[in-house]
């Protein structure tokens, strides 16, 4: 039984082959390399270059390697640009992971993990959010997701397709053993741009908005380890290979740091005291999203790296590794 990994050259993808192959797992990934990297993808795991939504494709990668179980990160991830290019994230999240789960439909596969966010939730209001609360996705990138979500539910009604959907809260850090990172050129999440700061590679950090409803007035976050994410896919796959129920599960630590908490800490674990301006709210930030994690904690997950000062810190090595690497 060999598990597919899509968009397994990614940031998370590839933390998640690493994680798998530790396990003793046989992985194929699948992915187009819109924003992956070749080189991101471990030796030991076999690499198809190509598009999730290409059926014939999938459904003979499914058939070569005896494919039992698909993990679906493949996406495009930026919340801005999908507010600017709809259509085009409904195309590549939404109407490919239709073709996607028609495929492991046709093909018998018997468990499908799928990789959501927070988005889903919008601007909810709540302390901890869990997962029955109402969602209302308050951009494009939170629907085309949310869309895929009914239809893992609908074809596990109408075909029996099981899944798990974990909604991950803000992914961050890289691999402690240094084999992966994030790799993006010009990502905006808070950690990295902050890291880069820190390595002077950028000239600032902007602090968006200092006016929120919170302790001091800065967006508060749930920032989960990329690491221990991938275990929570582990967890969940093992929940569905051992005849579990399908399930809908948070991804997140269960408490939050604001953006000042963020900055001082990678201010203090780098020696850097980098320049900080406090600029206006950025558009569509909710004040605070920290998850209920009950649901995947019960499952037997536990988290191995809930500390801000350890994340930061595996996100600096990583910017600094990035850095040789393009130096070299
Ligand atoms: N990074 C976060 O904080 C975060 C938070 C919540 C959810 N997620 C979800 O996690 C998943 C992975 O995100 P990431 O941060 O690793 O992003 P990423 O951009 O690093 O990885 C996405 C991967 O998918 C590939 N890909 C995209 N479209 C494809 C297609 N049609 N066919 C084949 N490959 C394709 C890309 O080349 C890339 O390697 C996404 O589904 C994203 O929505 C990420
Ligand atoms: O240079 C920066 C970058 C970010 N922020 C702030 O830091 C917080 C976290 O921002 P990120 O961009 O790191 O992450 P988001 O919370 O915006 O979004 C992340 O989590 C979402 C779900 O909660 C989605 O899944 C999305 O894909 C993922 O990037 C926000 O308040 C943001 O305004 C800054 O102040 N300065």
């Amino acid at each position: 039984m060999a598990v597919l990994v899509t968009g397994g050259a990614g940031y998370i993808g590839s933390h998640m082959v690493l994680e798998l192959l530790d396990a003793g797992e046989e992985v194929v990934v699948l992915d187009n390399l819109s924003t992956g990297f070749r080189w991101a993808v471990p030796q030991d795991a076999a690499f198809v270059a190509g598009d999730v939504g290409d059926q014939a494709l999938v459904a003979r990668v499914i058939e070569e390697h005896g494919i039992d179980s698909i993990l679906h990160f493949a996406a495009k991830i930026v919340v801005p640009e999908s507010v600017t290019d709809p259509l085009g994230y409904y195309f590549n999240n939404t109407v490919k992971t239709r073709a996607l789960i028609e495929t492991a439909v046709e093909k018998g596969i018997r468990n499908f993990v799928f990789s959501s966010t927070a988005a889903v939730y919008g601007n909810a209001e709540a302390p901890l959010l869990g997962e029955d609360m109402p969602l209302a996705p308050i951009n494009p990138y939170g629907r085309s997701k949310l869309m895929s979500e009914w239809m893992l539910q609908d074809a596990h009604t109408a075909h029996g397709l099981r899944y798990a959907i974990l909604r991950y809260f803000n992914v961050a850090g890289a691999d402690p053993k240094g084999r992966s990172g994030q790799s993006t050129p010009q990502a905006t999440h808070l950690i990295k741009v902050a890291a880069q700061a820190a390595l002077g590679q950028r000239p600032h950090l902007d602090v968006f908005g200092t006016d929120y409803n919170t302790p001091d007035g800065t967006c508060v976050r749930d920032y989960i380890q990329v690491n221990d994410l991938a275990r929570a896919h582990l967890v969940a796959l093992r929940h569905l290979r051992d005849g579990g129920e399908c399930a809908i599960m948070n991804c997140g630590y269960g408490h939050g740091a604001s953006v000042l908490e963020v900055v001082d800490v990678v201010k203090r674990v780098s020696g850097v005291d980098f320049e900080v301006r406090l600029s206006p709210r950025r558009p569509g930030d909710p004040a605070q999203l920290v998850a209920k994690v009950d649901r995947i904690r019960r499952l037997g997950w536990q988290p191995q790296h809930d500390s801000l000062e350890e994340i930061v810190d595996q996100a600096l090595r990583w910017e600094k590794a990035l850095a040789g690497r393009k130096a070299a």
